[in-house]
C-alpha cells in the first residue's frame, strides 16, 4: 500500500528578495536588460515534509526566514525556485487583520475576510453567528475594526480564519497577542482540528507553546533548516542557539535529532522517599548566603540530567541539587514531601544586580512552577568577585506523579542577561499520588466529602447542610 500523501512537501525551496535603490530601477532593469538590484536570500534550499494530522512548530531567530516560508506555503508569496506540493484546503493567519479594513465594522470584516478565504455569502451567513460567538465580540461587532484593541483584532482574525474548517492551518505568532484564556481556547480548537486529521504549522518564539502543542519542531537558521526532530530537544537546541555557542559548533545543517530519551530515575536514596524529612521548615525561600570562595569540585548527584548550559561567564555554577532534610539527593520525591533545591555560584566579577531562579518543567517542557529571588523578595542581590553564593529554595512537592526537570541559574536583573543557566539540570520523579486522576497535573492538598441530606433539610442553606 502506498504511504499517504504528505500535507506539505517542499523541495529545494528558495526565496531571494530583490532590493532596488530607486523605484524606477525595476522598470529600467526591464528596458535596459541590465540588473539594477541586489538580492537578499531569505530561504536557501528548504526541504520539508509534513504529514497529515501533524502539528509542527517552527522556531528561529529574527530574520531566519520563518515568515517567508509560511507565506510561500500559504500562497501569498512567490518562491524564486524549488517545488512545493500542498494537499488540502489551507488557511493562514499570518498577520493580524490582513485583508480587514480598519473603517469597516467587525461584522463587515467577517464578510470580507470570509470571501477572501473562499467562502460564499450563503456560507458566511450560515457561520457568522458562530464566528461572532467564538470571538466573544458580540457587544462590539458593529463598531469599526480600528477601534478594537490588538487582542480583539486577534480574536476576530482567528475566529474568521478557522471558520473555513481548513485541512492545513498556518499560524504565525498571531495567537500570542490574545489573552491567555483566548489562547487556550484557540489551542483547544487546534487540538480538535488535529483530531479531525488536519495539519497545523505554528511559528512561535515561545518554546512552551511548541513543546505543549507540537509533535515535531524545526529550527530555521539563516534561511535553512538547521535541525528538526521531537519538539522538546528542538527547544533545548534553540536555547543553545540563542544563548550558547555558534550554530556550527552545536549542530550540523539539516540534521535530524532523535527524541530525547528520558532515563528511568535512579533508585531512591537510603530511606524511603515517603520518609523524606522536613528541610528546616523555617529557612526562608531563596536564602542567599555569601560565603568565602571555595574550591570544591562539582559533585554530580544521582538525579543530574543533561541540558543546554549558557551564560556570560561572569559567575559559574559549581554544583546544584534537589535534596531532602539530610542533604541527600532526591531522584524520587514522594508527593507531599518537603524538598530543597539548591545551587552554588562562584562569582568571577563584582555583580550588582543578580537574580537567581529555579523552574520545574514537565516532560513536555511546560513550566509547571518557577521562583526567583525577585518574585520571592523583589530584590536583586549584589556579590563580589570571589564570593560563592549558596541559593536554596524549600518547598512541598504538590506535583502529580510523573517525571520532571529542573532548570536553574543566575541572570542579571537589569537586562535579563543569563550569567550561568542550565536547562534541565536535574531530573526527578514524583510518586505516591493516590486518589486523584492519573491525568492530574498537581496533587492539591484536598479531601472529598459527601454529605447526605434528607429532604427535611430542604430550604436550609447548602453550606449549612454540608457542615
Ligand atoms: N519584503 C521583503 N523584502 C526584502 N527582504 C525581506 C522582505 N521580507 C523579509 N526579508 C528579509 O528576509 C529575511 C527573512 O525574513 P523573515 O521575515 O522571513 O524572517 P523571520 O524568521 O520571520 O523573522 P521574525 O522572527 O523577525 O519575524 C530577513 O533577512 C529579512 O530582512
Amino acid at each position: 500500500m502506498n504511504a499517504p500523501e504528505p500535507a506539505i512537501r517542499a523541495r529545494k525551496l528558495r526565496k531571494a528578495y530583490r532590493h532596488y535603490a530607486s523605484p524606477i530601477d525595476p522598470l529600467l532593469e526591464i528596458v535596459r536588460g541590465v540588473p539594477r538590484h541586489t538580492e537578499q536570500v531569505a530561504l536557501r534550499s528548504i526541504d520539508l515534509e509534513i504529514k497529515r494530522g501533524e502539528i509542527v512548530g517552527i522556531l528561529g531567530r529574527n530574520g531566519a526566514g520563518k515568515s517567508t516560508l509560511l507565506k510561500i506555503i500559504a500562497g501569498t508569496l512567490e518562491r524564486t525556485s524549488g517545488d512545493l506540493d500542498i494537499n488540502g484546503r489551507i488557511t493562514a493567519i499570518l498577520e493580524l487583520g490582513t485583508g480587514f479594513h480598519p473603517d469597516y465594522t467587525g461584522r463587515e470584516n467577517i464578510f470580507m475576510g470570509g470571501l477572501c478565504l473562499g467562502m460564499t455569502r450563503i456560507e458566511i451567513d450560515r457561520k457568522i453567528d458562530s464566528i461572532i460567538d467564538f470571538s466573544e465580540l458580540r457587544d462590539v461587532i458593529d463598531q469599526p475594526f480600528k477601534t478594537y484593541s490588538t487582542g480583539m483584532q486577534a480574536r476576530l482574525t482567528f475566529s474568521t480564519a478557522i471558520s473555513v474548517d481548513p485541512d492545513i492551518l498556518i499560524v504565525d505568532e498571531a495567537l500570542s497577542v490574545g489573552d491567555a484564556r483566548f489562547q487556550m481556547k484557540c489551542f483547544g480548537w487546534i487540538q480538535q482540528l488535529k483530531k479531525k486529521g488536519a495539519t497545523v504549522l505554528l511559528v512561535s518564539h515561545d518554546t512552551n507553546t511548541i513543546t505543549t502543542f507540537c509533535d515535531r519542531a524545526m529550527i530555521l537558521e539563516n534561511g535553512a533548516v538547521f535541525a528538526e526532530g521531537d519538539a522538546k530537544p528542538m527547544t533545548v537546541l534553540y536555547h543553545n542557539l540563542l544563548f550558547g555557542q555558534s550554530p556550527a559548533a552545536k549542530q550540523p545543517e539539516n540534521t535530524t535529532l532523535e527524541s530525547v530519551s528520558i532515563p528511568d530515575a535512579a533508585p531512591p536514596p537510603a530511606g524511603s522517599p515517603s520518609e523524606a524529612t522536613l528541610v528546616t521548615e523555617n529557612t526562608p525561600i531563596a536564602a542567599l548566603t555569601p560565603q568565602a570562595a571555595q574550591t570544591q569540585a562539582p559533585s554530580p548527584s544521582s538525579s543530574q540530567a543533561t541540558g543546554a548550559r549558557y551564560g556570560s561567564g561572569e559567575a559559574e555554577l559549581l554544583d546544584w541539587g534537589l535534596v531532602d532534610g539530610q542533604d541527600r539527593d532526591m531522584p524520587i520525591v514522594a508527593s507531599g514531601a518537603r524538598f530543597r533545591l539548591k545551587m552554588r555560584l562562584a562569582c568571577r566579577e563584582d555583580i550588582q544586580d543578580l537574580s537567581f531562579g529555579f523552574a520545574i518543567k514537565d516532560r513536555k517542557g511546560t513550566v509547571v512552577w518557577g521562583k526567583t529571588n525577585l518574585t520571592a523578595t523583589q530584590q536583586a542581590y549584589s556579590a563580589h568577585s570571589g564570593d560563592v553564593l549558596t541559593v536554596t529554595c524549600d518547598g512541598t512537592m504538590w506535583l502529580a506523579a510523573g517525571d520532571y526537570f529542573v532548570t536553574l541559574g543566575a541572570a542579571r536583573l537589569a537586562d535579563g542577561t543569563k550569567i550561568d543557566f542550565i536547562e534541565d539540570a536535574l531530573q526527578f520523579r514524583v510518586v505516591g499520588t493516590t486518589g486523584i486522576f492519573t491525568t492530574s497535573i498537581v496533587n492539591l492538598d484536598s479531601t472529598l466529602a459527601v454529605v447526605a441530606a434528607s429532604t427535611m433539610d430542604q430550604g436550609k442553606p447548602a453550606a449549612e447542610a454540608l457542615t
